[in-house]
């Protein structure tokens, strides 16, 4: 595993070459494979042939000799060129961050549409890339050797096949597409709002998502543990239903190719009611990587003073890993804020305050209303019970007066509701 540390060019981020390989190295573990050897190389500039010098491509040749590694990583974006210049001069296979990537999000993506993304990321690239290119298309998902696949002539052949097989694809996914819009509409009817956690690679998302619906997600360590969102549901303390969606891990960099695979896990986040942010405050890098997560927030139009801007919850994850001073410390300030929590999302610590915090998220632009209803009428203070949340409850002459919370959304289905039309309707005053 080489990373090639290029001096940031203007407005790149300046993360540590060391962080970037450690981060490199645990894609790699994510996907099984077994590192032999690390090594940064510092560089002024790319070299056009061979992206790093002449020295460490020896220097690599040696190493890759000596511990007998079938693969060599360049954590970085490498051209066909270079990397066909690159595997002559190893004489092994070589990949880039990209087919790294690729890798990983093929073996997690658990949708159809998740699937059909990283496979038509996968063909694009390997369209436009060399001959023997290693991908997961290649190997079936099976594992396998990573010498040896099609040669030259195979690929010059497949060439035209791989323009069809992603027309295909695009046509799938529109398929695919149009499906998942009338899955969503018709989850908009169910009158819970919608909680997503996002967070930067390995920030915990799973974990806390296990640990606050005791769901079987995946959560291992490992980065990218999930690439298609997941949601269930979780009934807060206070009565309410929510919805929990869990979302794939944002990494720096992006390749290119696999915006668009990247984009579509996050569809649930850009109609969430409210985000949660998870940050692993372990990570010595966690403030680079808040950064990464608040820019992609503000690509999707979701971050302050955008137009989707929504209540942001920033929970601060593995505190159990804290000396006791930095620990306290965080949990001043979240006592300072609403909007910061401090867990444990292993041991479990912290969970009733992030769900509090939550409620006051969803509750942000509710209403709430005073009711005379009809004691008879058990439809509509059923509804209430349901859809809102039940401040205050008297009993009285035939009526039953309440008090109830509602989101916006439920406050127009109320309006509508037909046994407002009767009567013996509920009364109904607003306070904010
Ligand atoms: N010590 C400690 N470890 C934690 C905590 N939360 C998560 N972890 C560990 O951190 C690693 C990553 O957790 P995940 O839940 O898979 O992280 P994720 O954010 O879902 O990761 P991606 O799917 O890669 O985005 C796992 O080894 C977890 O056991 C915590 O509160 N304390």
């Amino acid at each position: 595993m080489l990373h090639p540390a290029v001096k940031p060019g203007p407005g790149q981020s300046e993360r540590s070459a060391d962080a970037r390989l450690q981060e490199a190295i645990g894609l790699a573990q994510a996907i099984g494979l077994e590192i032999v050897g690390t090594d940064i190389a510092p560089l002024d500039r790319p070299n056009p042939a061979t992206f790093v010098g002449g020295g460490v491509v020896e220097r690599l040749s040696a190493q890759a000799e000596e511990t007998e590694a079938d693969l060599v990583v360049f954590d970085c974006m490498l051209s066909p060129g270079q990397q066909r210049n690159l595997e002559r001069a190893l004489n092994r296979k070589v990949i880039d961050r990209t087919g790294l990537i690729l890798e990983i999000f093929g073996a997690r993506a658990r949708t159809k549409e998740g699937r059909l993304q990283v496979d038509l990321a996968a063909l694009t690239y390997q369209r436009s890339r060399l001959v023997r290119s290693w991908t997961h298309l290649e190997r079936q998902r099976s594992g396998g050797a990573f010498m040896g696949g099609p040669g030259e002539r195979q690929i010059e052949l497949d060439r035209r096949m791989l323009d069809e097989k992603i027309i295909r694809l695009k046509k799938d996914l529109e398929q695919v597409k149009r499906t998942r819009g009338l899955h969503r509409s018709a989850r908009q009817k169910v009158p819970y709002p919608v909680v997503a956690l996002v967070g930067y690679t390995n920030a915990g998302k799973s974990t806390l998502f296990n640990t606050l619906t005791r769901a079987d997600v995946m959560a291992e360590d490992m980065l990218f543990a999930t690439l298609d969102p997941t949601m269930r549901r979780l009934e807060l303390a206070s009565g309410e239903t929510i919805i929990l969606s869990d979302t794939v891990g944002f990494i720096t960099d992006l390749p290119v190719h696999l915006v668009a695979a990247f984009r579509a896990t996050l569809e649930e986040v850009i109609s969430a009611d409210v985000i949660v942010h998870v940050r692993d405050v372990s990570d010595p890098e966690h403030e680079e990587q808040k950064a990464s997560v608040d820019a992609i927030m503000q690509d999707l139009g979701l971050g302050p003073g955008e137009a989707g801007e929504r209540p942001v919850i920033e929970v601060f994850n593995k505190i159990d890993l804290l000396e006791p001073e930095a620990r306290a410390a965080l949990q001043a300030q979240c006592a300072r804020d609403d909007h910061l929590v401090a867990v444990s999302a292993l041991k479990g610590e912290g969970l009733p305050d992030l769900l509090e915090a939550v409620r006051q998220g969803l509750q942000r632009d509710h209403e709430v209303l005073e009711l005379e209803v009809d004691a008879a009428d058990g439809k509509t203070l059923a509804w209430l019970y349901q859809h809102g949340q039940v401040l205050d409850r008297e009993e009285g002459d035939g009526h039953t007066w309440l008090r109830v919370s509602l989101s916006p959304i439920e406050r127009a289905r109320f309006d509508r509701l037909p046994i407002q039309q009767g009567e013996m309707g509920p009364s109904v005053s607003v306070e904010h």
